[in-house]
């Protein structure tokens, strides 16, 4: 492989029980890149993008973050799960919740030091959740939720950051800070993978695509992925979004 991949999965099967859900994926990621990964429900997404983190076991293949493997690639990785996977209950501030990333990797024996306390406030600022910091987490909008969530992976760093839907359920102003928030990171040479729904919002977004669908469909800069052919190759049937740019071509 490339000394400069940031990511590089090869031949990688997924299954849960007997079911194959993810067969032979193989990708390769530059640093300073913005990549949704795009598919209809059920077509691995999630799966694929635990096994990238290494929370679900691959039947075969392999994944390297970095030029590194296992627990060492994933020191340079961080992976925000979807919002529904997290027990909202638990009794803990959103400041706690972001000062957890400076664990994800030392352990809690550590001491707390000033560039851990810098970067937590750094990290609360960037998503403007510094005054709600000391609010319980159960005590958040959903949008205040995943931006906590997204202050977590900036306190933690690394060099792959890995988002399961974080657009899910935010209001317009919460998605505009989540993009700049992603913009910079790409913008600083991170390598950043978005599981996205929003199709209109895809050219938008996203330098890079991922087109899945059980194995990859697709995958290159969005302005070459995202055509009506490979859509439909992805989700079959009939898509609107495309049907409609389609009869405005046709009509033209
Ligand atoms: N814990 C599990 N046990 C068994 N099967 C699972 C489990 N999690 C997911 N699956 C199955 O694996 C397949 C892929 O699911 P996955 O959640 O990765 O898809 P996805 O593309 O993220 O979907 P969505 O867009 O709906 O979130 C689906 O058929 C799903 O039913």
């Amino acid at each position: 492989m490339s000394r400069s991949d940031a990511l590089n999965i090869q031949n990688l099967n997924l299954s849960y029980g007997a079911e194959r859900v993810v067969e032979d994926v193989n990708l390769r990621l530059q640093p300073g890149s913005l990549v949704g990964i795009v598919g209809p429900n059920g077509a691995g997404k999630s799966t694929l993008i635990k096994a990238i983190a290494g929370a679900k076991d691959p039947d075969s293949g392999t994944v390297t973050i970095c030029g590194d493997t296992g627990r060492r690639g994933r020191q340079k990785l961080t992976y925000v799960p979807q919002r529904g996977e997290v027990d909202w209950d638990f009794p803990i501030t959103a400041e706690e919740v972001v000062r957890q990333g400076r664990f994800a990797h030392v352990g809690l024996l550590r001491r707390f030091n000033a560039d851990d306390k810098g970067a937590v406030a750094d990290a609360l600022d960037a998503v403007a959740m510094t005054p709600l910091k000391h609010r319980q987490i159960g005590e958040l909008s959903g949008g205040q939720q995943q931006r906590v969530f997204l202050a977590r992976a900036l306190a933690q760093g690394g060099e792959v950051f890995l988002m399961d839907e974080p657009f899910a359920g935010v209001d317009a102003a919460t998605e505009k800070a989540i993009v700049d928030v992603l913009r910079a990171l790409r913008d600083a040479g991170k390598t950043v993978v978005v599981v996205h729904h929003d199709l209109v919002t895809v050219s938008d977004y996203f330098d890079e695509l991922v087109l899945l669908n059980r194995t990859i469909i697709a995958h290159g800069p969005t302005s070459e992925v995202f055509t009506p052919e490979n859509m439909r190759k992805t989700y079959g049937g009939n898509l609107a979004i495309f049907e409609r740019r389609d009869a405005a071509e046709a009509v033209e």
